[in-house]
């Protein structure tokens, strides 16, 4: 029998891309969409600016938006991803899993707290056991789990894949697009013919979450990967898919064919919305390319290019689909892990 799901903040950009993947998948049903109290009462046809790619499925255009508070949310629905504002979210989240809903967030807010499990499943799936220390020293019935932000999504898998090298220092610039700023994020006359060297909160994100996410968990806590991280953070006028460029110093020599290789062979998983291929490797030193290759696997692979070797190490590019692989995908597949393992 499918999970009852619910989407929490369903009529962002990010609820959209949630609604789209939730609605055909096998093993969730949509059961509940909540948003501002602004939208609460109405059909859901006429809260959302539906601007997603694909229509509204009919048997979600008409369900009625609640206020996102635990009391209107009902009682059966198990899981609930969760695409609010990370002041909301914040604000609201814990209460949800004290209800005893578990929640999987796409939200920044708590993502580095000691407690929160924050997963990419190909990268750290073990670290999801986390959950039991997070149960014992919250006491909730429920449980929340993070994914990392969109940029962070992009270039993790492939640093994972070149770990048996030992990482020492990285070093990554983004390009990335104006949907991970959200829809009213940048206006027309910000980025047309132009890029903006600047988005606030960014670069740290990239630089402490993926410490995380390459740390280790002994079944009590988890200790940070000490690979040393800088980031810079560019918008550029795409619309979707962030492109990024990586300087990588392992300890041990790493030649591109081997790196190449590397990547190639890292696993992926077999959860229902996890990609055949997790990281797709060009020859072609062109690629990849936001608008060419953001689909690529559903919109749920990484593709990596241009390996070479440079002064500051290995050198290479890597784009993934911000708002599918980056956002709505990656906590959709965060709620296939927790099922799979048996918190649902
Ligand atoms: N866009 C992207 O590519 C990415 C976004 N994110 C993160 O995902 C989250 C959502 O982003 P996005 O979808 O772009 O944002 P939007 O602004 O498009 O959507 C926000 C959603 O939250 C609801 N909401 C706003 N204020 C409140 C409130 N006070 N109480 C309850 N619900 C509220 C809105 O409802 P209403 O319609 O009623 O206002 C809407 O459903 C953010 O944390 C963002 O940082 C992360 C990665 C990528
Ligand atoms: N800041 C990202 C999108 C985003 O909202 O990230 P986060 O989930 O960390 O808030 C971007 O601009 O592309």
């Amino acid at each position: 029998m499918a999970v009852r799901v619910g989407v929490l903040g369903a009529t962002g950009a990010v609820g959209q891309r949630l609604i789209q993947l939730l609605d055909p998948h096998p093993d969730f049903e949509i059961a509940a969409l909540t948003a501002s109290d602004a939208s609460a009462g109405k059909t859901y046809r006429q809260a959302a600016k539906w601007r997603v790619d694909s229509p509204i499925p009919d048997d979600v255009a008409d369900m009625t938006v609640t206020a996102t508070d635990p009391d209107d949310v009902p009682n059966d629905v198990d899981l609930l991803f969760s695409s609010l504002p990370s002041s909301v979210g914040e604000a609201v989240e814990p209460g949800f899993c004290d209800a005893g809903y578990v929640v999987s967030s796409n939200s920044s807010n708590g993502r580095m707290d000691e407690d929160i499990p924050l997963v990419i499943p190909e990268v750290n799936a073990e670290h999801l056991d986390l959950l039991e220390v997070q149960r014992d020293e919250r006491g909730w019935d429920g449980a929340m789990v993070k994914n990392p932000n969109c940029s962070t999504i992009t270039f993790v898998p492939t640093l994972a894949a070149l770990e048996e090298y030992g990482l020492e220092k990285v070093h990554v610039a983004t390009l990335q697009a104006v949907s991970g700023a959200g829809y009213d994020g940048v206006t027309s006359m910000e980025i047309i013919d132009n890029a903006i060297p600047h988005i606030g909160g960014e670069e740290d994100k990239l630089e402490t979450e993926s410490k995380k996410l390459l740390g280790s968990f002994d079944g009590a806590e988890l200790s940070l990967n000490d690979v040393e991280v800088g980031a810079s953070c560019n918008r550029i006028p795409t619309i979707d898919g962030h492109l990024e460029n990586v300087f990588v110093e392992t300890a041990e020599d790493l030649t591109p064919d081997e790196a190449a290789e590397a990547m190639r062979e890292y696993p992926s998983l077999d959860l229902y919305s996890s990609p055949d291929q997790l990281i797709e490797v060009f020859e072609d030193p062109e690629r990849p390319q936001p608008r060419l290759d953001r689909t690529l696997g559903d919109g749920m692979s990484i593709a990596a290019g241009g390996i070479r070797e440079s002064t500051f190490g290995l050198q290479y590019n890597c784009l993934a689909h911000n708002t599918m692989r980056g956002a709505a995908g990656a906590s959709v597949l965060n709620g296939e892990l927790l099922l799979e393992n048996g918190y649902l």
